[in-house]
């Protein structure tokens, strides 16, 4: 039973812990093994429950996949040896593991259904469906396939030239996935940076992609190589230690192998801006760079957060509204209306919840405006079902006075099983 009432009083944090592995590469690595024909194997993985959805759905594609701890093997004869699934594809509450599926059956010889929960229900297809009918793909779903469930009939597709309307390393994977398997080149322009699991990991695997700028391209009709696959921890995850340890008076952590790929590292840009004392010790790895994160408890000062910095942070975007409230001065998010869209509208949910607890913070049409530092206090929670809300306001509980209670801590194992035995374990 996860704990649903949390009152600490006034703790520190001390101690080394490793955060659970990369939700984005851990879900591709899945993705990826079952593309190459052979055997893939994974160290490392992710599990939380976005990734078992995952998982899941590549089993009724036919693919054999074995969990052993956080290892898998993945057997595959290659995507053209997928079955037509006698089943609905659920992708639980995971947007990443519905868009990038969808690249991929959009291409192949068979029918197959994809749905989701009620927040996948929710989320914007469009941005997806879009761009794979330029293709070639026949998907359709309600309003015209803007939402799930959708029911795709692989079909052949060629390659397109496309920019991307969103700043959105989703849209960009699942194109780049139809385009493994689509006749001619992809083009594709990315505005802003967004996270390149995928174009590292197709290079892993022995495709041949290139990027000049924000300009990807990638020849279609590449066959992928089984690999090893070494999934470095979540900084995703690791933000929510880091700013336990800020907030609260004399801590010290150390979190051990972080993925500290340079799309990703948007938050320790911010608390570097905001004046925290910390380290990074860089692991020597090919691929994706992980790095020994050193934090201490800090005095901090309010900064001003958008433009090409969001896709860099997009998910840390709740806890760094936590920080915020404990920093002197005004914080300002902009440039991240994308929050709206996730999980539950995250925007509203994290100004809503901030606000039970005494934060001085206003929600703005694309982020939030945090004053500070305020005095936080004990308040009923709710998560929303949302993942990072939860984790939000576990942490938030560590800088409040009171007892601050969580209305399903269970929607957290999403990304991070294991949360509270890690923060347990830190708290002295
Ligand atoms: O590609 C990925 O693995 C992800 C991309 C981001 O979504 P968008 O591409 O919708 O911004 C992020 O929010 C999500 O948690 C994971
Ligand atoms: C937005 C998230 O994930 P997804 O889009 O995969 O549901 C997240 O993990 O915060």
């Amino acid at each position: 039973m996860l704990p649903t009432k949390l009152n600490y009083e006034k703790p520190s944090l001390n101690g080394t812990i490793q955060v659970p592995g990369d939700k984005s590469i851990s879900h591709r690595s899945i993705m990826f093994g079952a593309i190459a024909s052979g055997k893939t194997t994974v160290e490392g993985f992710l599990l939380g429950a976005d990734c078992l959805s995952t998982i899941s759905c590549f089993r009724k594609l036919g693919v054999e996949i074995e969990l052993d701890g956080n290892q898998v093997t993945i057997n595959s004869k290659g995507i053209d040896g997928w079955t037509e699934p006698d089943a609905v594809l659920d992708t639980g509450n995971s947007g990443t593991t519905t868009r990038l599926m969808l690249g991929l059956l959009a291409g192949t010889s068979f029918h197959s259904v994809a749905a989701g929960d009620d927040s996948i229900a929710k989320r914007p297809m469009k941005r997806i469906v879009d761009p794979l009918r330029l293709m070639g793909a026949d998907i359709r779903g309600r309003t015209g396939g803007q939402f799930t469930p959708l029911a795709i009939q692989g079909t052949r597709l060629a390659g397109i030239n496309y920019t991307l309307p969103v700043a959105s390393a989703q849209v960009k994977s699942a194109i780049l996935l139809a385009a493994l398997n689509a006749d001619g080149k992809t083009v594709i322009e990315e505005p802003v940076a967004t996270r390149d699991h995928t174009e590292i990991m197709l290079r892993h695997f022995g495709v041949d992609i290139k990027r000049n700028d924000n300009i990807i391209e990638m020849a279609g009709g590449q066959t992928l190589s089984a690999r090893h696959v070494k999934v470095p921890g979540d900084i995703s995850s690791a933000a929510f230690f880091i700013a336990a340890a800020l907030v609260t008076e004399r801590s010290e952590i150390r979190l051990e192998n972080v993925g500290t790929n340079p799309t990703r590292t948007g938050i320790l840009d911010v608390i570097a801006q905001m004046g925290a004392d910390y380290e990074i010790q860089e692991n020597e790895t090919a691929g994706e760079r992980s790095a020994d994160l050193l934090i201490r408890s800090s005095r901090l000062k309010g900064i001003e957060i958008g433009g090409s910095l969001i896709p860099r942070l997009i998910d840390e975007i709740p806890i760094i509204a936590l920080i915020a409230t404990q920093c002197q001065g005004t914080t300002v998010i902009k440039d991240a209306e994308e929050l709206r869209v996730k999980e539950t509208d995250r925007i509203t949910a994290v100004v809503d919840e901030l606000s039970k607890m005494g934060a001085d913070i206003t929600a703005t049409e694309d982020g939030m405006v945090i004053n500070g530092p305020t005095p936080l206090s004990g308040a009923d929670m709710k998560t929303y079902g949302d993942h990072r809300l939860g984790m939000m306001a576990a942490i938030a509980s560590l800088a409040a006075d009171g007892s601050v209670s969580i209305d399903d801590p269970d929607c957290i194992a999403v990304s991070y099983p294991g949360f509270f035995e890690h923060l347990n374990n830190l708290i002295v």
